[in-house]
């Protein structure tokens, strides 16, 4: 998988290198590029964003550095082809939420890229233009508002690519996760480790027992519990 990241702090996505993803890359199972968006102004300053129209606090990134970068990025497809348009995501407070779902469903895009906004957001009608030229989805964290598009960038990536065959050691770990299908989409259940007791604090004895059966049922009935009390609007 190729992934390309564009934003005016590229030193932002370093945690990339890092870890299990700085793994993939060795492993010639991920490519990260990462783009200083400023590549693509061409004044003294550099300049990335200008005031609203309409008024109003704070500043907007302007069009014209975007459209080139974008440009850039689809001449690295090499000629359209009439196959499924490039993927580009857009992280903004405004966007659908981000769901395992969807990075399941990314974890299948041969490339994926990001455009990383900063200040009260990107001129749209750069998304409008986009739309012509790639799949575009404005897509939400969460319900709160990040600086810029960055952190927010790199949650996606590592939801998405540690779903990338090869990228996480041991693949039995992902099956059981929440949220997937194959938890029923209920939260985990808690996990325990040595030592039996600590600090006055036994494990639940049925972990103990060596009784699969016993041991999946109870891990099944206290993920139902959980999900209920804090997510209820996970129980279909
Ligand atoms: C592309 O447009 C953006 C992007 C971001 C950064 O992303 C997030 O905040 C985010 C991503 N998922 N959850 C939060 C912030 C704004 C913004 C909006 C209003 C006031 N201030 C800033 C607009």
């Amino acid at each position: 998988m190729r992934i390309d990241v564009f934003t005016i702090f590229p030193d932002y996505l370093a945690p990339l290198q890092l870890s299990l993803i700085g793994k993939a890359i060795e492993d010639g199972l991920l490519e990260v590029h990462v783009h200083d968006l400023r590549q693509w102004t061409h004044d003294r300053h550099r300049t990335v964003d200008d005031t609203p129209y309409g008024g109003g606090a704070g500043m907007v990134m302007k069009p014209e550095p975007w459209g080139e970068a974008l440009d850039a990025l689809l001449a690295s497809y090499g000629p359209i082809t009439d196959g499924p348009r490039p993927v580009l995501l857009v992280p903004t407070p405004s966007g659908r939420p981000f769901t395992q779902a969807m990075a399941d469903e990314l974890a299948a895009a041969p490339r994926i890229a990001f455009a990383c906004g900063r200040y009260e957001g990107i001129d749209h009608r750069v998304i409008d233009w986009a739309r012509q030229y790639f799949d575009v989805s404005e897509v939400s964290l969460g319900d709160y508002v990040l600086n810029g598009g960055e952190v927010a960038a790199l949650a996606m990536i590592e939801a998405t690519v540690r779903l990338v065959p090869g990228v996480i050691g041991n693949s039995l770990s992902l099956v059981e996760e929440s949220y997937s299908a194959a938890s029923d989409h209920l939260l985990e259940y808690p996990v325990y480790t040595k030592p039996a007791s600590w600090r006055g604090f036994d494990v639940p004895e049925v972990l103990l027992s060596g009784h699969h059966g016993k041991v999946a049922q109870w891990r099944h009935e206290q993920s139902v519990e959980i999900t209920s009390r804090r997510r209820p609007d996970l129980i279909t």
